[in-house]
């Protein structure tokens, strides 16, 4: 049976520490996993990702680095000083990625401690066929996911964020070893915000999801502790 804590990383997106802090202890007994993003990083200067440490939790840093390959490449080499289970990347040019996972290795190494898992951005869960097309890309959403994919592979990354829409097609293209996690997760009843390739977390696990993201459905609840087992179980059933 899958355990379902595994599978499940909660995004703590809030610019207050006390905030994310009374977030974290209401839900350490049901919650394994937290994702540290651009808000509460930027707002915090990352004191989340030290609090989650000291209370032994996994840390996804997620501050999506897209730049040159330079700049990209000394992000992640400063970055892995914070020891860090998870961080993401923006799948970009083949160079940048490249010189991201020979840069983690190597850090890792120096620092002697467990390399982070890279994983690439591939297509926002907030982004629909149309809004490609603004953007001047004549792809789908899956196409250009599965793509991306493909590339991030390529150059020596662990793995890809996407939605769970098009998840099996990049496990059926990339491996099931490449490790995938799916934000823009609703279950039934919860509203869907600005999210637009959303899927429940059932579904998530049934199309190949290794991880999956989950922000406001938990966070925003009246009771997230609640929520978060109630989603828990939802995997451990799918
Ligand atoms: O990299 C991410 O985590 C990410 C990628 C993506 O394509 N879509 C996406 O929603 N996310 C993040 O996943 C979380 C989703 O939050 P909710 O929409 O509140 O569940 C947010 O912290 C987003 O920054």
């Amino acid at each position: 049976m899958i355990n379902g804590k595994e599978k499940l990383i909660v995004a703590i997106d809030t610019d207050d520490f006390d905030k994310a802090k009374e977030l974290i202890d209401q839900l350490e007994d049901s919650v394994d996993i937290f994702k540290v993003g651009l808000e509460q990083y930027v707002a915090t200067k990352g004191r989340t990702v030290e609090y989650l440490r000291e209370k032994g939790k996994k840390v996804f840093l997620d501050l999506k680095f897209h730049d040159i390959p330079n700049t990209m490449k000394s992000a992640v080499k400063a970055a892995i000083k914070d020891n860090v289970w998870m961080m993401t990347i923006h799948v970009s040019d083949f160079e940048g990625m490249r010189q991201c996972a020979e840069i983690a290795k190597q850090e890792a190494e120096r620092l002697n401690i467990e390399k982070p898992i890279i994983v690439g951005v591939t297509v926002l869960t907030s982004l629909s066929n149309e809004d490609l097309q603004d953007i001047g890309c004549n792809m789908t959403t899956e196409e250009l996911a599965i793509k991306r994919a493909k590339l991030a592979k390529k150059s020596g990354i662990d793995g890809v964020v996407c939605s769970a829409k098009e998840v099996d097609k990049i496990v059926e293209a990339c491996g099931k070893d490449f490790v995938t996690v799916c934000p823009g997760i609703r279950p039934q009843s919860a509203a869907v915000g600005d999210q637009k390739r959303v899927v429940t977390p059932a579904q998530a696990i049934q199309n190949g999801a290794h991880y999956m993201v989950v922000g406001r459905p938990i966070t925003q609840d009246e009771n997230p502790k609640q929520s978060a087992i109630d989603i828990v179980k939802e995997i451990e059933n799918a």
